[in-house]
């Protein structure tokens, strides 16, 4: 588990405060994705930067599995860090080794291992990222998705208990974007490993992440499991960045609403009944005709889900009944 309490961070710009992080708490489960996500300037860096203390807050806690990292002497700091890896937006890898020397470098520097131990890690991690035939390749020779593959095993040489992601996946396309988030859930599976992530992106969240936090002007405004926070935004900056990436929870501009008769339904439907025909059944129930007005159909790790807003045309039923109706069937049904 870790803990984050009351993190505050200002930065001084030319005799001004600006404040970076302001009063953050968060606590992330263990084994679990967690996703921070934001636009630019909300303080997503700096509060994934204080997780291992490489910016120090000026004042809060941080207690990774027990331990408070703000009380830690530096020597101590330094041993607790090799333990928490961390993957780059531009991968940070060094030109002049290999992709083999790249992944080495972090079991050198922690000089716990033989010569032949690391080399038998290397090629483990190598193989568990898909690159063993590219071990002997120079950054240069590598394609965006192939670095961030070589940062990934870097970042695990360790063995650490937490992976800290800054906007691994922001430098790449969609395609290979879709490679990196699946092979980042392949190794919180296999091996159990807490993640910390920051995007801009929803899409990331969407694929990804089990928790997710919305961080904006410096403070954490929304929290909570993904697919509550998709299905049931509170947030005025989780409803415009779910919007943006076509996920919008429906909702109608105003001069529309007035040129549509009847009331609207918003209708949420998770897991079975979205791949069931829910509307059409209680269509032929309830006498349901329906105008329909937006749309969002998808899936957040592995589990499907939809948002349709509909508008009432005609019932047999009064309309207050329906979602006692369309509950039955698993669907939750908001008379807006
Ligand atoms: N080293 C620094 N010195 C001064 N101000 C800083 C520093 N780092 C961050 N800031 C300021 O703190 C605020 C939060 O910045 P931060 O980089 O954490 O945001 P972000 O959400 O990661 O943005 P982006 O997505 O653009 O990287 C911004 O106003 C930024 O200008």
């Amino acid at each position: 588990m870790i803990e984050v309490q009351s993190l505050r961070k200002t930065f001084s710009h030319g005799g001004r405060q600006q404040v970076a992080l302001d009063d953050v708490s968060l606590c992330i489960e263990e084994g679990g994705i967690f996703g921070i996500i934001g636009r630019s300037g909300a303080g997503k860096s700096t509060l994934i930067r204080c997780l291992n203390l490489l910016e120090r807050p000026d004042s809060g806690s941080i207690c990774l599995g027990g331990q408070e990292l703000m009380t830690l002497s530096e020597s101590a700091l330094q041993a607790r860090r090799q333990r928490i890896g961390m993957v780059f937006q531009h991968f940070n890898l060094l030109r002049s080794r290999t992709v083999a020397a790249n992944v080495r470098f972090p079991l050198e520097l922690a000089g716990t291992l033989s010569a032949q131990q690391m080399d038998a890690r290397v090629a483990e991690l190598l193989a568990l990222v898909g690159l063993t035939a590219h071990s002997g390749k120079y950054p240069a020779q590598l394609s965006g998705g192939q670095k961030q593959r070589v940062g990934i095993a870097r970042a695990l040489a360790n063995q650490p208990d937490l992976l800290l992601c800054d906007e691994a996946t922001s430098a790449l396309d969609p395609e290979t974007t879709d490679s990196i988030l699946a092979l980042l859930a392949d190794i919180n599976r296999q091996l159990r490993l807490t993640i910390v992530l920051i995007t801009h992106d929803m899409r990331v969240i969407r694929q990804l992440c089990d928790q997710v936090a919305v961080i904006d002007h410096g403070k954490v405004v929304e929290a909570g499991p993904v697919l509550d926070v998709f299905l049931q935004p509170q947030h005025s900056v989780t409803r415009s960045l779910l919007a943006e990436t076509g996920l919008g929870h429906g909702v109608l501009p105003a001069s529309w609403r007035e040129r549509i008769a009847g009331p609207l339904l918003r209708l949420t439907f998770v897991g079975e009944p979205t791949l069931e025909p829910v509307l059409d059944k209680v269509g032929r129930e309830a006498g349901l005709r329906v105008n329909l007005l937006s749309g969002t159909l998808s899936e957040i790790k592995g589990t499907p889900f939809g948002q349709l807003l509909v508008a009432v045309m005609a019932s047999t039923v009064e309309v207050a009944r329906l979602p006692e109706i369309f509950a039955r069937e698993g669907v939750r049904c908001e008379v807006l």
